[in-house]
């Protein structure tokens, strides 16, 4: 029987917060109606306005909080509220850790029904702030003045940007003084609506490790009037960046990066490390964000595989190589698999300045070219996966099992799909040993998490 939902768009109700939605916000009943709300904390008692009605469930703004409870906090950033980049800055950092760890629990319990875990306690920061190695931020006009910043949550307006409290300062740095040099330089900032203007976005990652910057100014066209002044006035004052890449987007699209990337000054790639490991980034490769939580992540892995250098190990989803990479001192041999042809050509490149002449990376889709390296005789002991958000393939996971290793190590973003592919893995025979989240953003919504699958005797 179809309920009529008890709310309508601009109601102004009031609940109490019971528990958490994804992506940290919070979750209450109306008249037994579920209802999600941003920035609230279970325990509270809030007013809230309606946004939106679905079949099953409400979205909500938080009007006011009638009740509070002792975990909120005063945000520090001043602009937290209309910002889209962070979710739970009004939580302590040790209450944001707890409703991590318990999504994670959730996640299982519903989706795997695997509810006998132990899940181990969230590994948080000691310093959870300014952690960031990358920003990429959208500059625009907003009332006639220049703005650079993230888009306010669900909008496409861009909220002004002085500082943000989990970016690394020294990226802050580079976007101020990009975004005033180009307004000296008369450069005019891209308009979504109406597809003129020359600036669109500018990123920049900062090698935590090495110091080396990267800045890639995404524009429109590749010549335009002022330019030439403004690359020269960008490099005097910025004199000590790695490398400053001209990159250039003509579509009218969401997508950031266009394709062509120009050398303006330097060289084309930062490096980076992770522990011991050195690896060359490209503007378009994926790395890490939280350099130093990646540490804490990959040690995990290396725990978890348990290696003495004699095993085999595959690294599926492998981007630019950096687990495999990170593991091979302690492996006879590491194949990796990625989709992303950009991220293989990296990922070979990363294994040559590391010197591992016994590791191997394939561009494909892994649930394709495991089967083939199976017909190759690869036999692997352990497999890494570490797919995206929308976890493994069905047919990955078959080849995997499949396979018979000892040992898989699944790194997961998404504890939903995460539960479902566990639940997979458990009725083929491989139990679920360890379950160790780590947090990689802190203040917001995000969870990772490391398991370790052994395979149960026959
Ligand atoms: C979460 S990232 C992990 C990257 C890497 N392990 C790291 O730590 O930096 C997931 C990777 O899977 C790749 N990918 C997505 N679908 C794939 C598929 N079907 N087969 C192989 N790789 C895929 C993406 O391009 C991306 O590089």
């Amino acid at each position: 029987m179809k309920v009529k939902a008890p709310v309508a768009v601009g109601d102004v109700i009031e609940i109490e917060v019971t528990g958490h939605g994804h992506n940290g916000s919070g979750v209450g009943k109306y008249h037994g109606f579920t209802v999600f709300t941003p920035l609230v904390i279970p325990g509270e008692v809030v007013q809230v306005r309606i946004n939106q009605v679905k079949k099953t469930f409400a979205q909500a703004e938080l009007l006011t909080v009638v009740e509070e409870c002792n975990e909120r906090v005063a945000p520090p950033c001043p602009i937290f509220e209309s910002c889209g980049g962070c979710q739970l800055q009004h939580m302590a950092y040790e209450v944001q850790l707890l409703m991590k760890g318990q999504q994670v629990v959730d996640s299982f319990k519903r989706i795997g029904g695997l509810d006998h875990l132990h899940i181990e306690p969230v590994i948080g920061m000691k310093n959870p702030w300014r952690y960031r190695n990358k920003a990429q931020v959208p500059v625009g006009l907003r009332n006639g003045k220049w703005v650079a910043g993230f888009y306010e949550a669900g909008t496409h307006e861009i909220v002004d940007m002085e500082t943000c409290l989990i970016q690394d300062p020294q990226n802050d740095h580079m976007i101020a003084t990009i975004k005033q040099l180009a307004a000296e330089c008369h450069i005019p900032p891209y308009n979504e609506r109406t597809g003129e203007g020359i600036l669109r976005h500018v990123m920049v990652r900062h090698g935590f490790k090495t110091d080396e910057t990267m800045v890639v100014l995404v524009t429109t066209h590749n010549d335009f009037p002022g330019k030439k002044k403004w690359l020269r006035k960008i490099q005097e004052t910025l004199p000590s960046l790695t490398s400053l890449i001209q990159n250039v987007n003509a579509r009218k699209t969401n997508v950031i990066l266009g394709k062509k990337n120009d050398l303006i000054a330097g060289n084309e790639v930062i490096v980076d490390q992770i522990g011991a490991v050195q690896f060359k980034i490209s503007p378009h490769s994926f790395y890490q964000v939280n350099p130093v939580q990646t540490e804490v992540l990959y040690d995990q892995v290396r725990q978890f595989a348990e290696l003495t250098g004699a095993e085999t190990v595959i690294d599926a989803y492998c981007g630019i190589g950096t687990i495999g990479i990170y593991l091979a001192a302690q492996a006879k041999a590491v194949y990796g698999v990625e989709i992303v042809e950009a991220a293989v050509q990296d990922a070979i490149e990363n294994a040559r300045l590391n010197q591992m002449r016994h590791v191997h990376f394939t561009v494909g889709a892994a649930e394709k070219v495991m089967p083939q390296w199976v017909r190759e005789g690869i036999k692997p002991d352990v497999i890494i996966l570490d797919p995206p958000r929308k976890g493994c393939d069905q047919a990955l996971l078959s080849a995997s099992v499949s396979m018979q290793p000892d040992r898989i190590v699944y790194v997961s973003c998404n504890p939903a799909t995460l539960a479902r592919d566990a639940k997979f893995l458990a009725e083929a025979g491989y139990e679920i040993k360890k379950v160790q989240p780590v947090d990689m953003f802190p203040h917001t919504g995000h969870v990772e998490c490391v398991v370790l699958f052994s395979r149960m005797e026959k």
